[in-house]
């Protein structure tokens, strides 16, 4: 995130990660919805751990030695025991709070995601490519991870602005009057408006063929290789309900 913390920057970093969690979506509706990947525990365990569980840990274990997970909007979905870094890392700025790195909300999207978000854009099959399907599970839950905890950096913006409007709601821990003093719903109708628009474009098939009357973003949903709409509905019922949370959480302890 940038030294210079301001609600542009903030926002246009939140723009950027739009475009990951497109793709991140686009590529896993390549396979199917892959059942086993979720239930099945591994031959001869008794920890009843599915193939994505394992990934996941064990992916963050790899992350982690390698330097991943030292900014706060780096979450790790099992934090537990996690290696250290093996190598030297650079540090990065301190502009949040220092408690901000224990702000997480990952329970929440691993739930989602499996629970919820996956049956809107996969169809339903099993063809059996399991590794593949939970590596590319971990870059939807990284993307959508890192995204939902930038409202760290949001909030603590928002709170620098006003410091006079937030610090009463803080100290009264005013949970509701903090969501409705932080919320901006004209932002959120754009976002969901050009979440959409991204799927759109980016979810298209491109060929040399194209004649003028399909240019980009006129692609017809059903061709989209995710649907265009599970993109708004992702975005607003649960990844920017879930941002505020963590704007919420992060604020309720701005002030300790
Ligand atoms: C992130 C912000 O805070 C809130 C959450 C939003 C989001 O998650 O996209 C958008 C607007 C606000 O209601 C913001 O103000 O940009």
């Amino acid at each position: 995130m940038a030294e210079q913390l301001s609600l542009a920057a903030v926002r246009g970093a939140l723009i950027r990660e739009e475009d990951s969690i497109v793709f991140a979506l686009i590529e896993r509706a390549r396979r199917p919805r892959n059942a086993p990947a979720y239930y099945a525990p591994a031959a001869g365990a008794d920890d009843g751990q599915s193939l994505a569980e394992f990934f996941v840990r064990e992916a963050e274990a790899l992350h982690a030695k390698a330097g991943h997970y030292e900014k706060p909007e780096d979450v790790p979905f099992f934090p537990q025991d996690l290696p250290s870094p093996l190598f030297p890392t650079k540090g990065y700025p301190k502009v949040l709070h220092p408690f901000a790195s224990s702000v997480s909300v990952n329970d929440a999207i691993w739930k989602m995601y499996f629970n919820e978000l996956l049956p809107l854009f996969t169809v339903d099959g099993d063809d059996g490519y399991y590794a593949e399907t939970v590596a590319l599970d971990f870059a939807c839950l990284k993307a959508l991870s890192r995204r939902i905890h930038y409202g760290k950096y949001v909030a603590e913006v928002k709170f620098q602005d006003a410091p006079q409007d937030y610090s009463p709601l803080i100290h009264a821990k005013a949970t509701d009057a903090l969501m409705n003093l932080l919320t901006f719903k004209a932002v959120e109708e754009k976002v969901k408006k050009r979440v959409e628009k991204k799927a759109r474009i980016f979810g298209q098939n491109v060929t040399l063929e194209d004649s003028a009357d399909k240019n980009e973003g006129s692609a017809d949903d059903s061709e989209c290789k995710v649907n265009p709409k599970v993109l708004s509905e992702l975005y607003d019922r649960w990844v920017m309900p879930l941002t505020k949370d963590v704007e919420v959480d992060y604020l309720l302890r701005r002030l300790d």
